[in-house]
């Protein structure tokens, strides 16, 4: 297995708009995200944590600064299928089914697999008997749930995630955050996870990321070395508290505005 290149962001950001309603989303940025870690951006609303997903996967532009996955573009890597993504508003083809979206995510990436696999991530999801409904026919959980297979399906080795247990009822998203961890694991993935949850990050991720109000700036940088797999014998101990805690305190501390912290 080798593993996901890193990712590198020199001086990025981004402006939307222009004077004088122009938005500051992210402040210019140096950070280098690890390959085949999970690293998590934790943060207040609208501080621009998606933004910067979006400028990674090559969705959007930067104003300023350079992304780099190992020596390729964010274009290239999505244009090849390298990259996947789940995002909240899980964009399925509406007109597919769920096994031929999840089918479409294996092809396109263009690997291997069997349509077999496709089945097991169905199932892994709690889909099974659901495979021949189309996304309208679904519940919004259900909905990011086969946005999860499909992003799985094609094995990437950059797996973006935006807030997307946030439609999951909390029994579904605590066995989702306990089966899929592996799948990326096993393939080495880098996984570049955005959430409002303190615990799901501290579970999920080898490096937490704590955002600024808008523009987004690194407020604080924090490793989690709680052992794989973060079973429920993990979720107990004392350190998982303690590293909830430590993310709970850095998200407190931050100002309320920009302009706060700027006084
Ligand atoms: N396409 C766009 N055009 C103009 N402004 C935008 C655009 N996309 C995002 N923004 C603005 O950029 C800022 C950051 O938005 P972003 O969605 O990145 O925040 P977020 O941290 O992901 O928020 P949330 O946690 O609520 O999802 C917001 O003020 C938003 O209104």
């Amino acid at each position: 297995m080798t593993r996901s290149p890193d990712i590198r962001l020199h001086g990025v950001s981004k402006i939307f708009g222009s004077s004088p309603s122009a938005v500051e989303a992210v402040a210019p940025l140096d950070i280098v995200l690890q390959g085949g870690a999970v690293t998590a951006f934790v943060g207040p609303s609208g501080c621009g944590k998606s933004t910067l997903l979006r400028l990674i996967a090559g969705l959007e532009v930067p104003t300023s600064g350079s992304i780099a996955i190992g020596a390729e573009s964010p274009d290239d890597v999505r244009r090849r299928a390298g990259l996947a993504i789940a995002f909240q508003d899980a964009a399925l083809l509406p007109w597919r089914t769920v096994e031929r979206n999840v089918a479409l995510g294996r092809k396109l990436s263009r690997r291997s697999r069997d349509a077999g696999a496709d089945a097991d991530l169905i199932r892994l999801v709690g889909l099974s008997g659901f495979e021949r409904r189309r996304p309208a026919e679904l519940s919004g959980g259900m909905r990011q749930r086969a946005a999860i297979a499909r992003a799985l399906a094609g094995g990437p080795e950059l797996l973006l995630l935006d807030e997307p247990f946030g439609a999951v009822d909390e029994l579904t998203r605590e066995r989702l955050n306990l089966e899929l961890a592996p799948l990326w694991e096993a393939r080495g993935a880098t996984v570049l996870l955005v959430t409002h949850s303190v615990a799901e990050a501290v579970r999920l991720a080898d490096r937490i990321l704590v955002m600024s109000p808008r523009p987004a700036r690194i407020a604080a940088d924090i490793d989690v070395t709680l052992p794989h797999p973060r079973d429920a014998g993990v979720l107990r101990s004392p350190a998982y508290r303690e590293a909830c805690e430590v993310v709970s305190a850095a998200l407190r501390d931050l100002p309320l505005t920009e302009d706060l912290a700027a006084e």
